[in-house]
């Protein structure tokens, strides 16, 4: 096995057609050895990101170095890593055994050698018993698998996977996910992941980098960019549901600070300094919907603590999630999601108070999308 390289990338922008860059000044430093998994909605630029990084795809500008190389001008085959596009096809004329040999074949690997690699591939994942089959021969997730293994006997310092699960169903993924975790530990390449699957992501990734219309607008640990998203666009993207975002202001009242999203009563007086909570002025208020409580019909709720946000609304709907369940509660015209136990939801129509803390509570300038406080203090 190579060993796992570092990759990174530098202003990079990458374009299809002039005037628009799928990828735009992307910089990002990818440890050697490190699993970073790239999320963003269709079109945002994560399969054009892995082309830039394979050389499948010449940069605009900026620069993409792989260890302490720059890659201006090497070819893909002269860049020691592996690409798992979606729904790859096997050669379907050749057995699993020479699939897997393909690629050390074209690149002259010694025939005692390029036995040795297609054996530790198919150990690897659990191929030994299919070696003589046609592709046409083994179910959709075996295909996924030997094209893994395709890429894994190359023994490349870096696997890049784009949406390698693509078209399977879920408890497959699930399988292929744990096997996917199994087989880094042990070959230990540096791995790049593109997904649309978000829990796939937050199994896989030990970094999420997420990218909407070619920027990179976040990477971090999974916990960190899902409670304390660095932009609106990312706290609605990630999440089932997207984080909820109610437009509000945060009002001067002596010298406390009120929050009034936008149709409802202020909240209860906040006194500064608080760093939980931006200057007055105009926001988007993001909170996910596990952290907000339902505290029944609304009003009356007196001996709130200080730091409590409570919103009377009306829930809209109620959707059977199976281990919960999903209110709508409007909001003066806004809606929030909330996830409730199903023993304790109430019904379509009835009116209830929303109640959720300042701690859980990210705050975005409704101009620029950035969140400016909230989720443990603004970002450095
Ligand atoms: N060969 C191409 N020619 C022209 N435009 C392209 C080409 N490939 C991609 N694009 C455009 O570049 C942008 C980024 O595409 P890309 O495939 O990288 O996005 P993606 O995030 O991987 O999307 P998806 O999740 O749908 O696969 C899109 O606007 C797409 O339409």
């Amino acid at each position: 096995m190579s060993a796992p390289a570092e990759i990174a990338l530098h202003g990079v922008s990458g374009s299809h057609a002039p005037g628009r860059h799928a990828v735009d000044e992307v910089s990002i430093s990818i440890r050697a050895g490190e699993r970073l998994v790239v999320l963003g909605p269709s079109g945002s630029g994560k399969t054009t990101l892995l082309r830039l990084i394979a050389g499948l795809h010449e940069p605009q500008s900026g620069t993409v170095r792989i260890g302490a190389r720059d890659m201006a001008g090497v070819p893909p085959h002269e860049r020691d890593l592996a690409m798992v596009f979606q729904s790859q096809s096997l050669y379907p004329h050749l057995s699993v055994a020479a699939n897997l040999a393909f690629s050390l074949r074209a690149r002259r690997v010694p025939r005692a050698e390029r036995r040795d690699r297609v054996r530790e591939a198919a150990a690897l994942l659990g191929l030994e018993d299919l070696l003589e089959r046609r592709p046409s021969q083994l179910s959709g997730g075996e295909r996924q698998r030997v094209a893994l293994g395709r890429a894994v006997a190359r023994r490349p310092g870096i696997l890049l996977l784009d949406e390698p699960f693509a078209g399977l169903d879920e408890p497959l993924r699930v399988a292929l996910r744990a096997e996917l975790l199994d087989l880094h530990r042990r070959i230990g390449s540096t791995l790049v992941m593109v997904t649309h699957d978000q829990a796939e992501a937050l199994a896989i990734g030990e970094r999420l980098a997420v990218l909407d219309r070619g920027r990179l607008l976040q990477v971090g640990p999974p916990s960190e960019v899902y409670a304390r998203p660095g932009h609106r666009l990312v706290a609605s993207f990630l999440g089932r549901p997207g984080m909820n975002l109610l437009r509000c202001a945060v009002v001067q009242d002596g010298d406390s600070l009120r929050i009034v999203p936008d149709g409802t009563a202020p909240s209860c007086p906040i006194v500064p300094p608080d760093d939980r909570l931006p200057r007055p002025g105009r926001y988007e208020l993001g909170i996910r919907a596990e952290r907000v409580r339902i505290l029944g019909p609304s009003g009356g709720h007196t001996g709130i603590g200080a730091g409590l946000i409570l919103a009377p609304g009306v829930a809209r709907t109620v959707e059977y999630r199976g281990e919960s369940n999903l209110l709508a509660i409007g909001i003066g015209l806004q809606t929030l999601f909330v996830r409730v136990a199903t023993d304790a939801s109430p019904g379509e129509g009835q009116a209830v108070a929303a109640a959720f803390s300042l701690n859980d509570v990210c705050w975005f300038d409704p101009g620029s999308g950035l969140r400016v406080a909230g989720g443990g203090g603004p970002d450095a």
